[in-house]
């Protein structure tokens, strides 16, 4: 076993009110990857991560995870009750031994400081995203989990939050799992992309699921042309009609600036 491996689930099974969830699955994720794993609506990823975290049993399989392993857990949503008076403060505060700086300091990291003395159900989805993951950092997270973490964001603010999860990964050297719908955006900061639908369809680099006959199936043709496009060595201009331009060198060399 690699000593980089966090967590490793072998040949999972689960039913749900007798509804098959979850068949043979296995997965692991090692130290600084980002794995990604996409699916349609109710193919079992948010079960599966709850096996993962232990919030839920499986029926068979098993799930090893490395010794006093620290996961850090972005959910899908948080209900949070209209007349609860808590502050976006008090509520990362609620995390167990942290101070006000480093609650500062996690704000700050993800871009949400201006939220701090905000209640919390008065913040934009989007600030809650990121006060939710600057709860997850709050547990110094050797492995990061996060369940959809740019729902209610807008187009400019998910690819900053991408990248932020990128940022944090080199900087913590944590492992990230991420369950995504956003392919075309989440792809390029992905190490490994897994395709579930109950069973594991397709696993692998971006690139090469897209071509996967069984991703196709699953997201049709325009979501792997959309990964493709990802990959594809852009090393030219088109014009407004798509078609490639030839290079113009100027005659006094590539880095003369005037007409
Ligand atoms: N507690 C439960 N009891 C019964 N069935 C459940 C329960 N939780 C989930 N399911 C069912 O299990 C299946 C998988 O659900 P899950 O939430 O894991 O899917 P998902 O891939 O995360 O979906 P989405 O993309 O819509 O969030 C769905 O058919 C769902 O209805």
């Amino acid at each position: 076993m690699s000593a980089s491996l966090l967590i490793q689930a072998e040949h999972l099974n689960l039913s749900l009110s007798e509804q098959n969830v979850l068949n043979d699955v296995s997965l692991d994720i090692s130290a600084g990857e980002i794995v990604t794993l996409v699916g349609p609506n109710g193919s079992g990823k948010t079960s599966l991560v709850r096996v993962l975290l232990g919030l839920l049993q499986a029926d068979t399989g098993k799930v090893w995870r490395a010794p006093h392993l620290r996961i850090g857990y972005m959910p899908q949503k948080l209900e949070v009750h209209a007349t609860l008076p808590l502050s976006v403060l008090r509520f990362l505060r609620l995390v167990p031994g942290v101070s006000r700086e480093q609650v500062v300091d996690a704000l700050t990291e993800v871009g949400a400081i201006k939220v701090l003395n905000s209640p919390l159900q008065r913040i934009s989805g989007g600030e809650l995203q990121r006060v939710l993951l600057a709860r997850a950092l709050l547990r110094k997270p050797q492995l990061l989990v996060l369940d959809e973490p740019v729902q209610g964001v807008d187009v400019n603010g998910q690819l900053e939050l991408y990248q932020l999860i990128g940022r944090l990964r080199g900087r913590y050297g944590c492992g990230v799992l991420m369950i995504s719908h956003d392919l075309h955006l989440v792809m390029r900061d992905t190490d490994r992309v897994i395709c579930l639908n109950r069973h594991v369809c397709c696993s692998g680099h971006p690139e090469q699921v897209s071509g996967d006959p069984a991703f196709i199936e699953l997201f049709g043709s325009r979501a792997a042309s959309d990964l493709a496009v990802y990959y594809h060595d852009h090393d030219h201009k088109h014009d407004l009609h798509g078609c490639v331009l030839t290079p113009q060198i100027h005659e006094h060399g590539p880095d003369c600036t005037h007409a």
